[in-house]
């Protein structure tokens, strides 16, 4: 049976969404369920090669509209190289951040306008959506203290970013989640993460059973 379906998790940083997606690929697995499970920025080697560069620390000189045009290039080639061939062999993709993040991240906490990011995605997308996204919404606070209390995960050039940066990536997510109630699913991440992935896992089964 196909059931190719594209689904997005988003949110601001720290809300689980890495953590999330790890539980419910083992839930696919065990259910037997040809599915892709894949990130952005990254999924493919020539996106993780960009993820480098976008996300090194060291390059503070980087100007947000290049930074806007890297996050774009990288899907691009993620999406033509990874996704829709995934897609079209009818499997589940599930993508920890895609579009949705420009719009915010780049149109929103940077300035660029959520209008001309998108403009410059769909050059890079086309027409192509999420079918669903989940959205993890979390304070930014608390996100940013869940990392930083795992010396496991290093702050990245977009983690180090002003609380108040962040607070705008939140209220642009709440924002778009407003615009799109029927592609948008919002979820309170702020939970113990078996009560999140439980909630995740039953959205994402019967989204694949509607389908
Ligand atoms: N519900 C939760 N409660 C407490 N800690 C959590 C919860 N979910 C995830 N964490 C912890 O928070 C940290 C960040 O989690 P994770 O990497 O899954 O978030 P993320 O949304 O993918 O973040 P980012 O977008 O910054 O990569 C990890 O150390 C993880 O163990
Ligand atoms: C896709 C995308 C991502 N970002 C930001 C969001 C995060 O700070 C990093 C990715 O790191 P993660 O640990 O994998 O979440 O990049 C962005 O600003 N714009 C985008 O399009």
């Amino acid at each position: 049976m196909v059931r190719n379906i594209f689904i997005t998790f988003e949110g601001p940083e720290g809300a689980g969404k890495t953590s999330v997606l790890k539980e419910v690929t083992k839930r696919l697995e065990n259910a037997h369920m040809e599915f892709l499970a894949t990130r952005e920025p990254g999924g493919i080697r020539i996106a993780e090669e960009i993820r480098e560069i976008i996300l090194n620390p060291a390059n503070t000189e980087m100007d947000a509209h290049t930074e806007a045009l890297l996050y774009a290039a990288a899907r691009s080639q993620h999406l033509h190289e990874k996704v829709e061939p995934a897609l079209q062999a009818g499997r589940v993709v599930l993508c920890d951040r895609f579009i949705d993040s420009s719009l915010v991240y780049q149109g929103i906490g940077r300035g660029l306008g959520v209008e001309k990011v998108r403009a410059i995605n769909e050059f890079a997308i086309g027409r192509r959506m999420p079918d669903k996204t989940i959205l993890f919404d979390l304070e930014p606070s608390i996100g940013l203290a869940r990392i930083e209390a795992n010396r496991k995960n290093e702050m990245n050039r977009l983690d180090v970013e002003s609380l108040a940066f962040h607070e705008k990536v939140r209220a642009g997510y709440l924002q778009l989640a407003k615009e799109e109630p029927e592609r948008i699913i919002l979820i309170d991440a702020n939970r113990p993460l078996d009560e999140v992935v439980e909630e995740v896992w039953l959205i994402v089964k019967s989204l694949i059973e509607e389908k």
